[in-house]
């Protein structure tokens, strides 16, 4: 399992139990929010494959400012609609901080509603819709800069025990 570093870049831990009380040691009083895992695909700064997705809150939800590039490509000039769907979804996970709580994904659907250009500057937000038991039902927009919406997104995420983590460890043959 990887070290996880602290903003100073000083170890925190190497297991789950570490990871998991890292958010909070990680989280600072500013509205900019930590990557969730150093080689997460979608905001880990330590993956050079991935979307180093920045996201800070904004009001009761989150917001990220992004660019797809060549890595991202669909057809020419276009993301790919997984890429962004990758994006929605580590957005999603950003709003556990206000949860405060676990949770993964179990729904995700995206409306393409115009394709996503490589190279252009979009601004994402989500927030949570509502919640019930462990289900939050979370809705995200994707906006060019002229204010088009490009991408609406709704997903499901059931809230989890840190056993959910611990087990995918202990099956996982990597
Ligand atoms: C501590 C501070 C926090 C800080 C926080 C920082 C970040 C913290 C890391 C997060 C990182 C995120 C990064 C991106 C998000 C991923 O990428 S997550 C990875 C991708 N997702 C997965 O791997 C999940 C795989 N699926 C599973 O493991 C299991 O299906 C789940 C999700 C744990 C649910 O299993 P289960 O507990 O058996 O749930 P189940 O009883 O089937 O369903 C639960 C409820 O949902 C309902 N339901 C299920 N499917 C549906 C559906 N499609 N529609 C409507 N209802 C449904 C069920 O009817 C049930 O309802 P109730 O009976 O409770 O009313």
């Amino acid at each position: 399992m990887d070290t996880f570093r602290d903003k100073a870049g000083e170890p925190i831990g190497t297991d789950i139990d570490n990871w998991v009380a890292s958010f909070t040691r990680m989280e600072s009083g500013s509205s900019e929010l930590p990557p969730h895992h150093p080689n997460c695909l979608g905001c880990g700064p330590e993956n050079p494959n991935g979307h180093f997705l920045s996201v800070r809150r904004d009001g009761d939800g989150v917001v990220a400012h992004h660019q797809f590039d060549q890595r991202h490509v669909g057809a020419p000039g276009i993301a790919h609609g997984g890429a962004v769907a990758t994006v929605i979804d580590d957005l999603f996970g950003f709003l556990l901080y206000s949860v405060g709580e676990l949770a993964v994904t179990r729904r995700l659907e995206l409306d393409y509603l115009a394709p996503a250009l490589l190279d252009t500057p979009y601004i994402l937000r989500a927030a949570v819709r509502s919640r019930d038991g462990r289900k939050l039902d979370l809705k995200s927009t994707m906006e060019d800069a002229e204010g088009r919406t490009v991408i609406t997104a709704t997903a499901l995420f059931i809230v989890v025990e840190v056993e959910h983590f611990l087990q995918s460890q202990r099956n996982s043959r990597t």
